[in-house]
Formats: structure tokens, sequence, C-alpha cells
């Protein structure tokens, strides 16, 4: 991968190109540090537009080493492009330093206009909030189905490995099963749909672009270079098909991907929060009925849901931002 688009980004050396066009066709636009779009040769024959974006924590590098192989195949001509596609790499200091982020989460800086705090991360976050905009109102305009995933990895191990969040749609709008069935042939293996709004990259996409959008847990967080134990060969494959015009078959969600809704978020209040459930706790743990979660200011949370399981426990974050989430399984209209 040498020379590639992610190593001249982390080098500083990506200069803001002018299109240009490769011997196949496909239009080439980088639109910022870290940002690269692709048009194909005959943009009226697309099935959609896509933004695949990777690095908002900056030390979940493998979803960062597979979104720079695809730009690194599309540039050297071995993947054709049939879609719009543009291609995100988040928060390149926080990647250089092989940290989650420098001073903010910029996966809570999204939809906060115009009152986020300045910094460098919320500056990004906005940037990046435009670059959406302006691509898919092209969409919009030709009225092309629009999908983003945002592709994480997380910080503990989990009990499934690959699953997706989906945000809470927009107003009027419902989850839609044929989004989550195509997951799952890209090895996701459950799906979490959200009860609120959020502060996400996702629901950003989701409630402002009117895009289908998801965050993708692809596995657990590694430095650069030691990825090895995730295999992202189902995904690869898949974001393959959908950039070269291949919508997979299947519209239904199959048996075997488990589905949750959120319950409820633990917000952490205060300096005085306790988290009581050990933060190493691999995701999809189930908690018992009467565990006690957290303690924060006196008030106790206590798991009260039948068949209740953990995800993202960590109790090391600012106060105002969640200390983890409670789901449950959930048999809804999408099966
Ligand atoms: O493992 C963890 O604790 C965090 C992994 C991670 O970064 N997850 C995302 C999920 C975003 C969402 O809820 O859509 C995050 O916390 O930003
Ligand atoms: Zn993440």
């Amino acid at each position: 991968m040498s020379n590639s688009f992610l190593e001249q980004t982390l080098a500083g050396k990506t200069c803001i190109a002018l299109p240009y066009c490769l011997p196949n066709g496909t239009h080439v636009q980088v639109m910022d540090e870290g940002v690269i779009r692709f048009e194909p040769k005959n943009p009226g024959d697309r099935q959609l537009d896509m933004v695949l974006s990777c690095g908002i924590h900056g030390n979940e590098t493998a979803p960062v080493e597979l979104l720079d192989r695809i730009v690194s195949q599309i540039l050297e001509g071995q993947l054709k492009v049939r879609a719009r596609v543009l291609c995100v790499f988040g928060n390149i200091e926080a990647m250089r330093q092989g940290v989650r982020c420098i001073d903010q989460d910029m996966n809570r800086l999204f939809c906060r206009l115009p009152d986020v705090e300045d910094g460098d991360e919320a500056r990004r976050a906005a940037m990046l909030e435009m670059q959406l905009m302006r691509f898919f109102s092209r969409s919009i305009q030709d009225s092309k189905p629009r999908l983003h995933y945002d592709l994480h990895t997380a910080i503990h191990g989990s009990l499934i490995e690959k699953f997706a969040i989906y945000p809470l749609p927009p107003q009027g709008r419902d989850f839609d099963p044929l989004q989550v069935a195509r997951l799952a042939s890209a090895g996701v293996d459950a799906v979490l749909l959200q009860s609120t709004t959020s502060t996400t990259f996702s629901f950003f996409s989701s409630q402002h672009c009117g895009a289908a959008a998801f965050t993708i847990e692809l596995g657990r967080a590694m430095p650069f270079g030691q990825n090895g134990g995730v295999d992202l060969s189902k995904m690869q494959a898949y974001l393959e098909g959908l950039i070269s015009g291949d919508l997979p078959d299947g519209d239904v969600v199959p048996a075997h991907l488990g589905l949750y809704k959120v319950s409820r978020e633990i917000i952490k209040q205060s300096d005085a929060f306790v988290l009581h459930i050990d933060a190493k706790m691999d995701n999809f743990t189930p908690l018992a009925p009467g565990t006690i979660l957290a303690e924060d200011e006196g008030m106790q949370y206590v798991v009260h849901e039948t068949d209740a399981r953990v995800i993202f426990p960590n109790p090391d974050i600012a106060v105002g931002q969640r200390a983890g989430l409670v789901i449950v399984p959930t048999e809804s209209y999408l099966r």
C-alpha cells in the first residue's frame, strides 16, 4: 500500500486536487484532507450514492486499512466504479497519534451546530457535515438512493463481533428491513435499533441527508498493522460489490441476525459517576434483572429489563456523555 491515499494523508501530503479522470473514465476529486470522491463514467446509470467513513476514532484502524485498500483498488483501476462514492478518513491527527481523539470525541460532535464548542475536532466534524450535504444534494437532485456506512471497531471484546447501530430514523420514516438484510450479507450478525436522537456521524446523515446510515462495529480496536485477527473479507466483498454496481440479492432479514433495540443509554451526569459492572465486560454480556449498573449523585441505575445486554460500558468519558447502552432483543416488523 505504499504511497497510498492514506499514507499521503497521514504524511500531510494530500493536496486538494482538481477533478481528474482515470483511464477507465472514473472521475476523482480530493475534496479536503482525507476526503476523496469518485464518480462513474456514466453517472446516470448508477444505482446509488454512498459515503464510506472510517477513523472518526483515530485508534480504530482496521476499517481505515480496509477503506484505504478500496481507494487504492479504485485508483489503480482494479475496481470499476458504478456508484458515486465519497470516502472519508475522519480524525487524521488522532490516527497519526494512535488515539481515539485529541481533545473531543468526534462522534459526539455531529448535529451540534451552531452551539458546539470550538476546537479542531469540532471544526472537522462541521466540515464533514458540509461535505456530506454537498455530496448527497446531487443524489437528491437525481433521485438516487443514499447510503452511509460509518466504520468503527470497539474498545472491548464482543460476544457478537460484527454489529451495526441503526440510528433513530427521521420523523415519519421507519427502520428499513432491506438495509438490515443487506448488512447480513456483509457479515454483520446483529443490528441495534436506536431509540433516541444522537450526535453521531451516522445519525447526522440519516437525519439531515436522508441516507440509510449505520455505525458498523467490525471487531476490536488495534494499532495500524496489527489487524490480522479481524476478518473483513465479507465486508470488503460487499462494499466492492456496491461500488461496482452489484447489489446483494437477499431482501429478507435472516433468522441468524440478532435484532435488538436500545432500551436506554446510561449518561454520566457528574464526576461522582461510578460504574458497578466490569468496565471491560464484552459487548452483549447478559445483565440479570436487579443488577446495579451504576451510581451517580446518589441515583442508582438498576437493570429492570428482561434479557438485557450491555454495550460499550465505559466510565472514562466526559460528564454528559454515555457510559454504556442497555439493549434488549426485539422481534419487530423487520423480520
Ligand atoms: O467500544 C466502545 O466503547 C466504543 C466504540 C465506538 O466508537 N462506538 C461508537 C458507536 C456510535 C453509535 O452509537 O452509533 C461510538 O461510541 O461513537
Ligand atoms: Zn468508534
